[in-house]
This record gives C-alpha cells, sequence and structure tokens, in this order.
C-alpha cells in the first residue's frame, strides 16, 4: 500500500467521465465515473465477460468509447486527434494480457525498441537506459536472453520493463498474474508495489487473483455485468468485511474457495 506515497504529491492521475463502453450496438458500462490518484495502485475486478479489459483498453486509448471521457493528467485521450494523442499515447505504458514481447528480439531490444521509435537518443542512450529499466525488474543479467529462454514470470517483468521505456508515470496492466503459480505471481506483486513505492508510478492493473488484490490494491473498482457499471469501490479488505451488497460477498467468496481449491 502506497497512500503515503511521498514521491507524488496527491494529485489525479486519471479522471473518467461519465463513460460508456461496449462494441457496435452492445453496451458493456455505462455511464461509468471514477478517478486514480498519482501514485496508487488501481485495481479494475469484476466477474469473467463483464468488460474490465474492455475497461482498460478505453481508458488507455485503444479502444473509444461509446460515450465520455477519458482525462490522462489532465488531458482528454478521447477527444485528442494527431500530434496531441500521440504525446498522450507515449505518456503511459501498457502492459497487455499475453505479455507480447517481441520473439525474435532479445529482452535489452524489446525494451529499447519504443525509444527506437519515439525518440531521438542515440543506441548507447538507449541501451543504458534500458538496463536501468531490466535493473528495475531485476533482469539486467537477462539482457541477451530470447523471451523464450525466461520463465513466464520473468517474461512478464519484461513487459513491464518495456512498458516503462518511454518513461512513463502510469502503467496499464491487464491481467499480469495470468498463468502464473502463486509463489511467481507474488514475486511480481513484490515488483509492481516497489516501483509503485519507490518511484511513484501508478498503476492501473486489472486482476481476478485475490491475493495478488489484497497484497498491492489500494483501491478495487469491482465491475458487475448485469448492473453494467461499478458495484463496489474502495479498499478491497474493507468491500470484503463491511460491503452489504451480496455481489460482492459472492465474488470474493467464489475466488476465495476456487484459490483454496
Ligand atoms: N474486440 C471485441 N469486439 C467485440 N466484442 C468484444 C471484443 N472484446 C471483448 N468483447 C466482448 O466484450 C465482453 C467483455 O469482454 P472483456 O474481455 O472486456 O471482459 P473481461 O471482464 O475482461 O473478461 P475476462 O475476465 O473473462 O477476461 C465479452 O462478451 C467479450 O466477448
Amino acid at each position: 500500500m502506497n497512500t503515503a506515497n511521498t514521491l507524488n504529491p496527491i494529485s489525479t492521475a486519471i479522471d473518467v467521465e461519465n463513460l460508456t463502453i461496449g462494441y457496435g450496438d452492445q453496451i458493456l458500462l455505462q455511464n461509468l465515473n471514477f478517478s486514480v490518484t498519482s501514485g496508487e495502485i488501481f485495481v479494475i475486478l469484476g466477474g469473467s465477460g463483464c468488460g474490465k479489459s474492455s475497461l482498460l483498453k478505453n481508458l488507455f486509448g485503444l479502444y473509444q468509447p461509446i460515450a465520455g471521457d477519458v482525462l490522462i493528467e489532465g488531458q482528454n485521450i478521447t477527444k485528442a486527434v494527431g500530434a496531441e494523442r500521440q504525446r498522450i499515447m507515449t505518456s503511459f505504458g501498457v502492459m497487455y494480457q499475453e505479455g507480447a514481447l517481441f520473439g525474435s528480439m532479445n529482452l535489452l531490444d524489446n525494451v529499447t525498441l519504443f525509444m527506437e521509435e519515439y525518440t531521438q537518443l542515440t543506441k548507447d542512450q538507449m541501451n543504458l537506459l534500458a538496463r536501468c529499466k531490466l535493473d528495475l525488474v531485476g533482469l539486467l543479467p537477462y539482457e541477451s536472453y530470447m523471451p523464450s529462454e525466461i520463465s513466464g514470470g520473468m517474461q512478464k517483468r519484461a513487459a513491464i520493463a518495456r512498458a516503462m521505456a518511454l518513461d512513463p508515470k502510469i502503467l496499464f496492466l491487464d491481467e499480469p498474474s495470468a498463468g502464473l503459480d502463486p509463489i511467481t505471481s507474488a514475486d511480481l506483486d513484490r515488483t509492481i508495489l516497489d516501483l509503485s513505492k519507490n518511484l511513484g508510478f501508478t498503476f492501473v492493473i486489472v486482476s481476478h487473483e485475490l491475493a495478488s488484490i489484497y497484497a498491492i490494491a489500494d483501491t478495487v473498482i469491482m465491475l458487475d455485468k448485469g448492473a453494467k457499471g461499478i458495484i463496489a469501490q474502495g479498499d478491497p479488505k474493507a468491500l470484503r468485511d463491511t460491503s452489504q451488497d451480496p455481489r460482492v460477498h459472492q465474488f470474493f467468496n467464489r475466488i476465495m474457495s476456487k484459490e483454496a481449491a
């Protein structure tokens, strides 16, 4: 938990205003309003198919919402076009659910790739910066390894290093623990916590791993398919212990029994 993060004065990283998202005629979530505080770890929860990943992709501008606005550090990504949109798009990093490292490049080249596209740095400068990012996630000794030569957990950490390539303040992670065993997942959680506490990154994470959520989340929002919206918001343990909403209880208990199995 990092609510006392001293690297970020209290300010808003992301503002979501009257956001409605979906595909074609299908509305998934409507009229969402919430904000993400700078430096916090903000987790999006909910049952399968309620629209968690879709919401994340609307937040970082991969998809255009049906209505409403997303402001990233005060800049309206929904309305921005051209160079302004490009500038906003490079102000955050994304780790997709699949991790999606480029298999034909070693880890160092995976991290420098975006620098080559978006900066005027020399190759030496890019390599130096990329090594810093790999070091932050504990992968400096593996810079020349190919993605196929490292474990799943290391691939996830490399994908986070790559998401940090352009020095963003905000990182969007889609199901970072997916496919990881509990120990590797806890390791990844520690990396995320370190980056948040020590460097002040804001994280917006889609997750359904309860242990991970309790370990890292400052704030969660819980989405519900039937309600097409947010049914709970706050500290996850407080929600577990105090929420009167049966859907919230069912969510936590269902996952707990699954994890206990
Ligand atoms: N690109 C797309 N085009 C059309 N429909 C989509 C697209 N992506 C997702 N959907 C649909 O939107 C709904 C929500 O999907 P989404 O992946 O956002 O949910 P989720 O809560 O992240 O689910 P899960 O936990 O199972 O990954 C699903 O019915 C899905 O089939």
